[in-house]
């Protein structure tokens, strides 16, 4: 019975990555009895850690960029790097996105939120790129998923609320406390959370091992 806790960012790609990971090793780790998403801002953890965002140092985003073309072809997840992604990962306020996903997640059950999250983010990481950060895309989005309309309504009417910032910028410190840089964070619940968190989307085998599983991770469809 052990809870793991995916901290994310919806403009993170590796982020992306790991979300997808995750859902297909649910399916054989009956370990990970649940699989919390939490909503951060990756800008605030930037700051609160004092790491620059790799997609400001020109050489870094090369890599980043190369290196998730190789990582998704090897996990055969679906990808594409929006064009003028280094200009939204840094400039734009993107923060609508992670507001929403915080307030609409206390109306769902886990599976349709975890799945709700994986929409938002192929919405982005897929062509062609929509503007996710749009609270218009995002109602659209979620209806199209199933959710019901009203639900929608009340998360986007809670959204901007002061208590939903709020909740947002605790899930942020929580990841911060941890000791966490940037993104993605998967935490494997334990009485000792501190040193039971890896950064990456390339620690799967490490996140079993906190488990306590036998079985190897399944990286590839
Ligand atoms: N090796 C990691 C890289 C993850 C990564 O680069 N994440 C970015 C955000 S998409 C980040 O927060 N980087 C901070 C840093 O590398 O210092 C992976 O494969 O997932």
């Amino acid at each position: 019975m052990t809870i793991v806790e995916f901290f994310f960012d919806i403009r993170s790609p590796f982020s992306m990555v790991q979300h997808e990971l995750l859902i297909r090793q649910q399916k054989h780790w009956k370990s990970m009895t649940e699989l919390r998403m939490t909503p951060v801002l990756i800008r605030n953890l930037f700051v609160a850690s004092g790491n620059p965002s790799p997609a400001l140092n020109p050489t870094k985003l090369a890599y980043l960029a190369r290196d998730l073309e190789m990582v998704t072809a090897y996990h055969k997840i679906e990808y594409t790097l929006p064009k003028d992604f280094r200009k939204i990962a840094t400039e734009l306020p993107m923060e609508n996105t992670q507001l929403f996903l915080t307030a609409i997640k206390n109306h769902l059950d886990e599976a349709t939120f975890n799945r709700l999250v994986g929409v938002i983010f192929r919405g982005y990481f897929q062509e062609p790129p929509k503007h996710v950060w749009d609270v218009d895309v995002l109602k659209q989005l979620a209806i199209q998923d199933g959710i019901a309309p009203d639900v929608v309504e009340k998360a986007i009417n809670a959204m901007k609320s002061d208590e939903n910032r709020a909740q947002l910028q605790q899930n942020t410190d929580n990841c911060a406390q941890l000791g966490a840089f940037g993104l993605p964070v998967t935490l494997v619940h334990s009485d000792n959370n501190k040193n039971s968190w890896v950064f990456g989307s390339d620690r799967m085998h490490i996140v079993g091992q906190l488990l306590g599983e036998k079985e190897p991770p399944i990286l590839r469809p």
